[in-house]
């Protein structure tokens, strides 16, 4: 009995998954492509000899290759999970292995650059519908994912012509692994992320290196009363410099713009401080308590809101 996809009940989603990059994203959705069914065979791909004697021995994937091209032969979905910064290279290495209705995808957090440096690499018989899961860790790399990694977490979609076929298979895969999907423009994409991901994690990068400049608090002083909100700094910063160094590059005239306006927001709130402005202190700090709440209730409702998950189950 075909689903609303056209497949059987026990039929996988996808008949040829190819993951290129398996790190942390990448080895979480190969995980939760064998767990629920996603694909009939899981292939692997990643440039790093050490990551795929990792995935041979995790049992990450069916079949397990260096070069795009060789991997992506015969497949039906293909994701890059690798960082933005290196989806160009990867499309066009890829694009002479790729078969007629293709679908391809991304995990990138950053979405109009990865339209740009992909879209001009595939031929016109390949769907192109990128995405972002918004779920993570500090983590990288294959010993680091898990299948749980998505469960209640929004994925954007940014397909280029809106909600097509294609779309519909990418949005079953992403509801697959536990994910509640959304589709928007790749622009308004880069706009929102920057200020709820990219901006805060400029912060953390920011604050734990002056920290770590000031000459009259040593190391070890930053380090044993860290248990404040400090400490939660420290965990965002800890996040893969590599990938972190692509999304600024990446996503440069948002993040400018968010951090312009974050500027200014500061600017007032150290005049209210040297004022003894108190009422502002208060009524921001107010409203900014209201906003955690209501992110909570939704959260109890749907996903759960706390990003600093840790791993918590196994392939
Ligand atoms: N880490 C996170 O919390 C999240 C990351 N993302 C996005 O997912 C993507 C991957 O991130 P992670 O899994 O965290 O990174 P990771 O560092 O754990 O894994 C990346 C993998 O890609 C491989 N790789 C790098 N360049 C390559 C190339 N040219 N060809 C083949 N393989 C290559 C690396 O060897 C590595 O195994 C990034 O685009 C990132 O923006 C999206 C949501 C959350
Ligand atoms: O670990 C955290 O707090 C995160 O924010 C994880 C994360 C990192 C990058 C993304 O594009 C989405 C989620």
């Amino acid at each position: 009995m075909p689903d609303g996809l056209g497949r059987g009940l026990d039929a996988p989603l996808f008949e040829r998954v190819v993951i290129i990059g398996v790190g942390l994203i990448g080895s979480s959705l190969a995980r939760v492509a064998r767990r629920k069914n996603l694909a009939r065979t899981i292939v692997a791909c990643d440039r790093s000899a050490a990551v795929r004697e990792r995935v041979v021995a995790l049992g990450l994937a069916d079949e397990t290759y260096e070069a795009p091209a060789e991997a992506v032969r015969g497949a039906d979905f293909v994701i890059l999970c690798v960082p933005v910064g290196a989806c160009g290279g990867v499309a066009e290495q890829m694009k002479e292995g790729l078969a007629p209705g293709v679908i391809v995808s991304d995990v990138g957090s950053v979405k109009q650059s990865v339209v740009n440096q992909v879209a001009p690499h595939l031929p016109e018989n390949a769907l192109f519908v990128p995405a972002h899961p918004v779920a993570g860790t500090e983590n990288s790399g294959p010993d680091a994912g898990f299948a749980t990694l998505f469960k209640g977490r929004w994925c954007i979609l940014t397909p280029p012509g809106g909600s097509d076929a294609a779309t519909d298979r990418v949005r079953a895969f992403w509801e697959g692994a536990g994910s509640n999907v959304e589709v928007m423009t790749p622009a308004h994409h880069d706009l929102v992320l920057a200020i709820t991901s990219h901006v805060p994690h400029l912060i953390a990068y920011n604050i734990v290196g002056t920290a770590a400049d000031l000459e009259e608090v040593t190391q070890s002083e930053v380090i044993k009363f860290s248990a404040g909100g400090f400490r939660d700094f420290t965990r965002i910063a800890a996040s893969d410099p590599t990938m972190w160094r692509d999304v600024f590059l990446n996503n440069k005239d948002a993040v400018l713009e968010m951090l312009g306006r974050f500027s200014e927001d500061l600017t007032a709130l150290q005049r209210a401080i040297r004022w003894g402005d108190g009422d502002a202190l208060f009524n921001l700090f107010t409203r900014t308590r209201a906003i955690r709440r209501s992110i909570i209730d939704v959260g109890q409702e749907t996903a759960e809101p706390d990003f600093g998950r840790r791993k918590v189950d196994e392939a």
